[in-house]
């Protein structure tokens, strides 16, 4: 797994300490022990969590913009906590509604020390921010509408969203208002991943009064 990791960083281009890889493989070890019990991914085999889990979050990396963020429907901490132990000097929100999946991720934070890392159990409706946030990030949560008109609360006026899919959802991208926020698509090589991968960036919220 040591190699996998260390392998699929260097394909990514980043350049983590053996702190921060030691870290991440720890994260994996507390996600495989508490499976067991909680059921919080359908991933069991810790060399496929490399890959799919650890290597695909951190492919975001590159893409971030800004000091804080905030990861809606974060379940077992993806791609939050990944990307809060490669950022320590960014801050992470990991928010879920899911109270087996926020009493792992409080355990994880404190075992790995992550300073950086707040955890809410809360609907994403209900939440209401002391401090808004750069960015909205999200993995497998919700259809790009839902997220936006779920989420606006959550970002600065220059914040922007950053989903990650599976496959370009151009039947969502349909129901969304271009005019008054971009969207760009981006693809992502996610090391030892097969499948297609791409980052959506939607935001900042353009202010048609001013044009
Ligand atoms: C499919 S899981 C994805 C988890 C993680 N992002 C990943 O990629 O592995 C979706 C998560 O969103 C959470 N969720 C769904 N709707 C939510 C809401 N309205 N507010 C907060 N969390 C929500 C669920 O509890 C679940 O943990």
């Amino acid at each position: 797994m040591e190699k996998a990791l260390r392998l699929g960083l260097e394909d990514l281009g980043l350049d983590l300490s053996e702190e921060q890889q030691e870290l991440l493989l720890q994260y994996l070890k507390l996600l495989s022990r508490w499976n067991k019990a909680y059921n919080l991914t359908a991933i069991r085999d810790e060399a496929v969590m490399v890959t799919k889990h650890l290597l695909d979050s951190l492919a975001v990396l590159p893409h971030l913009r800004g000091q804080r963020f905030i990861d809606v429907g974060t379940g077992a901490g993806l791609p939050g906590i990944p990307l809060a132990i490669a950022l320590p000097d960014k801050h992470f929100s990991l928010l879920d509604s899911n109270g087996k999946k926020t009493r792992f991720l409080t355990h994880a934070a404190n075992e790995l020390s992550l300073d950086n890392v707040e955890i809410v159990k809360s609907r994403v409706a209900d939440f209401v921010p002391g401090e808004r946030y750069d960015a909205v990030l999200s993995r497998a949560f919700a259809s790009l509408d839902a997220m936006i008109s779920g989420c606006e609360h959550l970002l600065l006026p220059s914040g922007e969203f950053l989903a990650m899919k599976g496959q370009r959802p151009d039947d969502e991208l349909e129901r969304i208002d271009c005019k008054s926020l971009p969207v760009s698509i981006t693809d992502l090589d996610v090391p030892g991943l097969p499948e297609y991968r791409c980052l959506l960036r939607i935001g900042p919220k353009v202010n048609l009064d001013l044009q």
